[in-house]
Parts: structure tokens; sequence; C-alpha cells
């Protein structure tokens, strides 16, 4: 297996007097795309967004590229290379596509030929390059959050549940687009309830639940594998998108 980018190792994050994270151990190998599965309330995003140092782990480590990361400030987190695109998506629907991405540009304007790799895979974002981002469709505004992401090359993304309420023939899309995005060799932690989606472009995957990873394979193994999936993820699975 590939080399381990990001590592947690008894992570425990507390929300207020709530235990919500109970001892996560996590390794998202580099290049690979991790898909972290689970039950609602499982954990997933709070396991993101402790990595992302929104909430601050009260107990044990995070390791991205050789560093301990728990405890950093967000922007310093971003800054070390990993960006996040949360399940509410983090545009500002009232600038227009193109100020949306020069504003997630953080080494000044966005690089011309790098726009040209993200038109490829999501060509609407050229098409409404001039609109303002509210006028942009489901879809279109999840692409335009993923896009902001990768606006510079990023070692890490992390990314919640691209595909909610996403139509089907989009989603085909956004398979195209992460499937470029890892061709490049980013690496990328995905949390997704469609598994289809998870097993078209996971190379291994974690299922949470309780606040716990409890389970770990390659993704290929799980996608062939239905009586684990009923087992591990049961009726919340969304096995048939
Ligand atoms: N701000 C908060 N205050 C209190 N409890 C919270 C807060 N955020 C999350 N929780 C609780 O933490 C648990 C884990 O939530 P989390 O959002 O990480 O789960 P998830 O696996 O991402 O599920 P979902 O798919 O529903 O988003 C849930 O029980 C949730 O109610």
């Amino acid at each position: 297996m590939a080399e381990a980018l990001l590592t947690l190792e008894g992570v425990h994050t507390h929300i207020g007097q709530y235990h919500i994270l109970q001892g996560v151990d996590l390794t998202v190998p580099r290049g690979g795309l991790t898909v972290l599965l689970g039950r609602n309330g499982a954990g997933k995003t709070t396991t993101l967004r402790t990595i992302m140092g929104l909430w601050k782990p009260s107990r044990g480590r995070v390791t991205f590229a050789g560093r301990d990361i728990a405890g950093l400030s967000t922007p310093d987190i971003a800054r070390a290379g990993i960006a996040y695109v949360p399940e509410a998506m983090g545009i500002f629907s009232d600038l227009t596509v193109a100020e949306n991405m020069t504003l997630a540009a953080r080494r000044g304007p966005p690089d011309k030929a790098r726009l040209d790799w993200i038109f490829a895979f999501f060509p609407a974002l050229r098409r409404f390059w001039s609109q303002p981002a509210g006028v942009l469709s489901g879809g279109q505004k999840q692409m335009l959050a993923i896009a902001r992401a990768v606006v510079e090359p990023r070692a890490l993304i992390l990314v919640d549940e691209p595909t909610k309420g996403i139509a089907p023939a989009i989603i085909d899309n956004m398979i195209g687009a992460f499937a470029e995005l890892k061709r490049e060799g980013t690496t990328i932690l995905l949390v997704e309830q469609n598994f289809r989606f998870a097993a078209a472009l996971g190379d291994t995957v974690a299922v949470m639940d309780d606040g716990r990873v409890v389970h770990r394979d390659r993704m290929a193994a799980l996608a062939a594998d239905e009586a684990a999936q009923t087992r591990l993820l049961g009726l919340t699975l969304d096995a048939h998108q």
C-alpha cells in the first residue's frame, strides 16, 4: 500500500458536553481516494472538521505529511496543503463564478492553465464564468465548490457528500472529475452515502460507527461483498442510486 499522507490515531473530539469522536484511527494513503462511509450521525463530518481544525481534538494525533497538525489553526492547516469542501459548499451566491474562484486562490489570481484544466471537467464553470454563483444549479454549485478547493494544487482535499441532492446525470460528470483529480495526484478523503459513486472512485474505504472507525478495507473488496455492506452499512446505504 502507498505511504500514508494523513493518519489519525486515537482521535477524540468533544463538541460542548458531547463526546463525538471516541478514538478514531484512520489512514489516508497518498495519491488515493479514501471513502468514509457510515450511517447518519456516525461522526464522518466531525472527522473532516477535526482534520481541518474546525473542531480541536481533545486527545490523539493527526499527522499530515509527517507533521502533527492537531491543534493548529484552520488557516495553518489550509496552508499546509489541505482543502475542505463542506456539505454546505461555502460558495458566495452573490459573487460571480470568477470572483468565487479568485477568492479561493491564495497565491494571487488563478493560474490560466489551471483554470483550463478545471474547465475541461467542469465546463459549466466556463459557461457561467461572469454570472453570479446563485444562478447555478445544485450540481453546478457543487462543482464550483470542488473547483475552488483545487484552484491551486493541494496535497489533500476533504469533500463532504458531493452527490447529495444531485441528479444522476451530474453524478456521472462528478465521477469523471474526481477521476481526473486522482490522475493529477491529488489525495482525496470523501464522505459519501451514494455507494455507486463511492465504489466507482474509492481505492480504500473506512466505515464509521458511534464515533470510531469500525472497518477498513479496499473499496473493491467491500463493493464485492454484499453481506459486509448490509452488516456494516445497513439500510442507510443508498446502494441503488
Ligand atoms: N455542533 C454540534 N453540536 C452538538 N452535536 C453535534 C454537533 N455536530 C454534530 N453533532 C453530533 O455529532 C454526531 C456526529 O455527527 P456528524 O455530523 O459528524 O455525523 P455524520 O456521520 O457526518 O452524519 P451525517 O451523514 O448525518 O452528516 C451526531 O450525533 C451529531 O448529532
